[in-house]
């Protein structure tokens, strides 16, 4: 059933030939789309047109054509598919507030003013002592239970974020309210994307089938998001409304009634406020986690690495465990900037982005792009570039040493690999923020223990055969073993003269 329509005589961009009605759902693996995405890059070139049923999909290979598109024509490229807005607007999902899958629109607008206020790059810095906190007490879990190594990953992002947005302070360990995020968490990362959109819209009836079907894990995820999601939003935001304490709740309810010349504005205010405070953790939570997974891979595939990042942390700190590292020593660790940089590009945590959507119709390079189109920036593929990175599979943080040994440490962030953090108008607004949490929990890690792999585990240097969770963001699931540097008791004590 292909959609009949007046492409101006132009082609569409290069594509795999459709099947008829299904178009080119087969051959991808639905939980790892980018694996197909970017073999029909090699195929087919920097952008790719394919059809998921009805859904016109275009996949943008290069930074280069995502900079052309995404940020030079961003007035065309800045919504969101309405498909997968539909599938948030489920009822009930529970979860169409979410900034990160607004359409382009002044709500969306309001949002990113609310974001921006407490993210940008000259605020991020006040948030520092919050992640070293939670750094420390990522290092004492760590210390207490490593076998759980993910668990304390997930309380470390999650516990930022909620203290940066709400100033709620999480239990350091077995949080209940960490819990029900994770969970909600696991649910959106599943159900929300654009292969299970262009399903659910070509096949309404989905939506009607009874929870207890095989196949019916769309709905099941659905009632069990109408429990969780009132709870993990209406929580922390009255805790926030009613303190004094700073925190990017409070500070944007202080600031609106100078703003506003009537109630019902600042109504409106006061939801988007609540609802872009909810979206904070859904946004930052599982990307931070997914990055730490990857860093603590690569330690374990690349011990050289490992050393040389912590021959740099002793040489700074003493390699007595003087003392723990902190914010100032930022600057003379030009290899964990590095490390860092290399982990996000190693494996993209959110490979094809977050889909952008097409406005109107558009014309680039001789193709014809259809209103309406979801538009992916396959990350993946772009971090695999050979000639921006030889040997792409490769964990070498060697190849921006040049790069980061010459910044000023307050720019510090995702310049070489933004594309991590997306494009245009929709880029990450706490990509400064989560540099800096990176920054804690590598330096901590790395100076405390040496992470090694779980015996009888055998991956090769490629992290060929790892297996990595399916959706929006990918991790990889590994057994690893934590060995301490250093004795608890000096670990411990060195922790408690920081609080
Ligand atoms: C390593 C951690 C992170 C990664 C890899 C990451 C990555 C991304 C990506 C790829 C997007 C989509 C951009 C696009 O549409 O082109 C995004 C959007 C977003 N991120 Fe992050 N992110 C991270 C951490 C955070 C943190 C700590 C926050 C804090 C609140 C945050 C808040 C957001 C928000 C609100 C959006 C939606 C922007 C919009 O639609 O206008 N992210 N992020």
């Amino acid at each position: 059933l292909q959609k009949k329509r007046d492409t101006k005589g132009l082609p569409l961009p290069p594509g795999p030939p459709p099947l008829p009605f299904v178009g080119n759902v087969i051959g991808i693996d639905t939980d790892h789309p980018w694996l197909a995405y970017s073999r029909w890059g090699a195929e087919y070139g920097e952008i790719v047109y394919s059809r998921l049923f009805s859904q016109d999909i275009v996949i943008i290979n290069s930074e280069r054509v995502a900079h052309d598109l995404l940020d030079r024509r961003s007035h065309n490229y800045s919504t969101r598919p309405p498909g997968l807005m539909h599938v948030l607007d489920f009822p009930s999902f529970g979860t169409e507030f979410a900034s990160i899958f607004l359409p382009y629109s002044d709500r969306w607008r309001l949002h990113r003013r609310i974001f921006h206020q407490a993210f940008r790059l000259e605020a991020a810095p006040s948030f520092r002592p919050i992640q070293m906190r939670n750094a420390h007490n990522l290092i004492s879990n760590l210390l207490a239970s490593s076998d759980v190594y993910g668990t304390h990953l997930h309380t470390f992002s999650t516990s930022i974020i909620m203290s940066i947005v709400y100033d709620y302070s999480t239990a350091p360990l077995d949080d209940p309210f960490v819990a029900l995020v994770e969970r909600s968490l696991e649910i959106s990362v599943r159900e929300l994307r654009p292969e299970v959109a262009a399903v659910i819209a070509e096949f309404p009836i989905l939506e009607k089938l009874p929870p207890w079907l095989p196949g019916a894990s769309f709905v099941r995820g659905a009632i069990l998001q109408r429990t969780l999601v009132p709870l993990i939003v209406d929580t922390p935001f009255e805790h926030a409304a009613g303190t004094a304490a700073p925190s990017m709740v409070s500070d944007a309810l202080r600031r609106i009634p100078e703003k506003t010349k009537d109630e019902q504005e600042a109504a409106v205010l006061e939801k988007a406020i609540k609802e872009a405070s909810a979206s904070g953790y859904a946004a930052a939570s599982e990307t931070t986690t997914s990055t730490l997974y990857v860093f603590l891979l690569a330690m374990v595939l690349y011990p050289e690495v490992q050393a040389r990042a912590q021959a740099e942390i002793d040489s700074v700190i003493g390699e007595a465990l003087e003392r723990l590292p902190d914010w100032d020593d930022r600057a003379s660790m030009p290899y964990i900037n590095a490390v860092i940089q290399e982990t996000l590009r190693w494996f993209p945590v959110v490979p094809l982005g977050i889909p952008h959507a097409t406005v109107n119709d558009d014309v680039y390079e001789g193709h014809y792009i259809p209103k309406g189109a979801t538009v992916m920036a396959n990350t993946w593929s772009m971090a695999r570039n050979p000639e921006k990175y030889p040997n792409p599979t490769r964990f070498m943080p060697e190849r921006h040493m040049s790069k980061v040994a010459v910044e000023e440490p307050s720019t510090h962030g995702p310049d070489d690999i933004s594309f991590a953090f997306g494009f245009g108008r929709r880029v990450c607004v706490g990509r400064h923020v989560a540099d800096a949490s990176l920054f804690a929990a590598v330096v901590n890690i790395l100076a405390v223990f040496s992470v090694k792999p779980a015996p009888g585990w055998n991956v090769g240097p490629d992290a060929e055969g790892v297996k990595w969770t399916g959706g929006v963001t990918t991790h990889p699931v590994f057994p690893c073993i934590f060995t301490p540097r250093y004795t608890k008791e000096r670990v411990s004590q060195l922790i408690k003269m920081q609080c």
